[in-house]
């Protein structure tokens, strides 16, 4: 079954009924966004979820003593990571963490170009250095690389995605939808998905239909 994060999250009741309708992980932006926590706006929420579900800090830095100090303050259990590849950051994360806290990687298909030659050259360098285990390809849109609300072609992608998964649990996000997330599943097969926008009332407020219809279609599809 196809592993769900929610992401965006900036109140406990939201992060509570995404829980109750079958999430799998729960994403709290730290990076600069219009649904940007604090650690202790986050530690406030993180006590009050079950422990099976992985709370997940998605931060810009590049330094690894302040990933985490957010990790420890604010109760996560991953981080993902968003500022681009670091090879040095990813190796001085690890140490800090240890093998308890996941660390995502996010790598970038930029809408409108074919991103296929380098997201595969990136692919490729993080399944080699196996201090990660799980990538999140999102959508940059000009200088936006999260929550964009845009998908990229996931035909595409498909060949791309295909590869890295026989090395890499591969998440797809950008601009995933209600209506579109079933689709992104059968074209592109991936371990999990990720939403933001798609599941919005308003920035960082969760529509309880959206949130439901996504997770009821998500975990369905195959
Ligand atoms: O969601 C944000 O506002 C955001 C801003 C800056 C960096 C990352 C951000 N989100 C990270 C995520 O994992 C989102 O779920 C992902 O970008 C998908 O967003 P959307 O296209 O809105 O579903």
């Amino acid at each position: 079954m196809t592993w769900v994060k929610i992401c965006g999250n900036t109140s406990l009741e939201d992060a509570q009924l995404a829980v109750e309708l079958g999430a799998d992980a729960l994403g709290f932006v730290f990076a600069e966004s219009k649904r940007r926590v604090s650690s202790a706006q986050v530690a406030a929420i993180t006590p009050h979820l079950p422990k099976h579900v992985e709370c997940v800090g998605v931060v810009y830095s590049r330094d690894a003593a302040e990933i985490a100090a957010i990790v420890h303050e604010a109760g996560l259990t991953a981080v993902q990571l968003h500022g681009g590849v670091d090879l040095p950051l990813l190796h001085r994360l690890r140490e800090r963490l240890g093998d308890t806290i996941g660390i995502i990687q996010t790598l970038h298909w930029v809408v409108g170009t074919d991103s296929r030659e380098r997201l595969s050259a990136e692919l490729r360098e993080i399944g080699e250095l196996a201090k990660v285990n799980r990538v999140l390809v999102d959508s940059r849109v000009g200088n936006a690389g999260g929550g964009t609300g845009v998908s990229f072609d996931w035909k595409a992608a498909r060949s791309v995605f295909q590869d890295a998964a026989k090395t890499l649990q591969i998440i797809v996000a950008g601009g995933l939808r209600p209506e579109n997330v079933g689709e992104a599943i059968r074209e592109l097969d991936p371990w999990g998905v990720d939403v933001a926008s798609g599941v919005e009332a308003s920035p960082g407020r969760k529509d309880p239909a959206k949130l439901a219809a996504f997770l009821r279609i998500a975990k369905a599809a195959q």
